[in-house]
């Protein structure tokens, strides 16, 4: 038996920390939202009892280090699961890049693996054991747009955000998220303003929300990679609506909303960046089917 999953990217349409808790992760409050730009997951049951990970990308790690087999091997642990799955993922989101690629992986690998070994868990228990791979899987588990706060894995759905292209530039480097947190100066971060960008996407108000898209680990990202700035500058030069970088980087994404300006960023940036995509959101949550 076999089934295909999408595995949707994301973009931080805004990111704040509020502080360093004990347990050396970050409170944060993020408004997320699923991108049209997907990574392809094929879910297959195998006569072995094991998890196969099959990937033809060099950087995406073919053993128990991929978030995709994580997630499988929790749910075979904890539910007694004796069948196996080979599990083949068709990269489409950049690797390291600030939009949740293993994450969302994982997260597809859960919802599959539900419907593929019959285990009749809801979405919220789906969100809960992703919680246990990562901080950004609960939010993939879901898809849509949210509120996520906590370490990430507190999930308030809002409505979907107001459409229009996203265009998504990558250089060619990687970023770690331990390093990027690591370095961030508690003292020296301008807030963003969360509660007005709810605000916006509950009013549909497209301008309100490039006014308050916001990322509190952009300049420890710039410092390190001047780039990613570079890059932030020159999407705004040609004429997106906001401008911002995603996650901890260092993808930068641009809102835009008319077509013909959209191509002009398009073609303007893919001269010097290593990837270049231009998206829509998706706006609706994952089904359970
Ligand atoms: C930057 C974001 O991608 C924005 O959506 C997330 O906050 C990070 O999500 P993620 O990559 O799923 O993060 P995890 O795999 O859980 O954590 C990676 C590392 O980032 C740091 N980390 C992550 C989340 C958080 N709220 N505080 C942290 O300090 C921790 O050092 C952790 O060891
Ligand atoms: N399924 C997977 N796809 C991509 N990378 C994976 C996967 N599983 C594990 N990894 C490892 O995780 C690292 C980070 O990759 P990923 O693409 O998930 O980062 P990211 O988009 O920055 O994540 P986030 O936005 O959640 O911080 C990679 O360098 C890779 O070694």
């Amino acid at each position: 038996m076999k089934l295909l999953v999408k595995a949707p990217a994301k973009i931080n349409l805004s990111l704040d920390v509020l502080h360093k808790r004990e347990d050396g992760f970050h409170e944060v409050e993020m408004i997320m939202t699923t991108i049209d730009l997907a990574d392809r997951i094929e879910l297959q049951l195998i006569e072995k009892d094991e998890i196969k990970i099959i990937s033809h990308n060099r950087f995406v790690p073919d053993d128990q280090r991929n978030l995709a087999y994580q997630a499988a091997y929790l749910l075979k642990e904890r539910f007694k699961v004796n069948k196996g799955v080979a599990i083949t993922i068709e990269k489409i989101i950049p690797v390291a890049a600030g939009l949740a690629g293993g994450s969302s992986d994982a997260a597809a690998v859960l919802r599959g693996l539900n419907q593929l070994w019959d285990l009749g868990l809801t979405i919220d228990e789906l969100a809960e054991i992703g919680a246990e791979i990562g901080s950004d899987v609960s939010f993939c588990v879901y898809g849509g747009t949210a509120l996520a706060t906590g370490r990430g894995e507190i999930i308030e759905e809002l409505p979907a955000a107001p459409t229009c292209w996203i265009i998504l530039a990558k250089p060619f480097i990687g970023v770690s998220t331990a390093d990027v947190y690591r370095r961030l100066q508690l003292n020296r971060i301008t807030h963003p303003n969360t509660r007005a960008m709810i605000e916006a996407i509950e009013n549909g108000d497209y301008e309100g929300v490039c006014s308050y898209v916001g990322n509190v680990l952009e300049d420890v990202t710039f410092s390190l990679h001047p780039e990613v700035a570079q890059i932030k500058d020159q999407m705004k030069r040609f004429g997106a609506d906001a401008v911002l970088m995603s996650g901890s980087g260092p993808t930068v994404f641009g809102l835009v909303h008319h077509d013909s300006r959209m191509q002009r960023i398009y073609n303007g940036l893919r001269g010097f960046c290593d990837q270049v995509f231009a998206v829509r959101m998706l706006g609706e949550r994952h089904k359970l089917d």
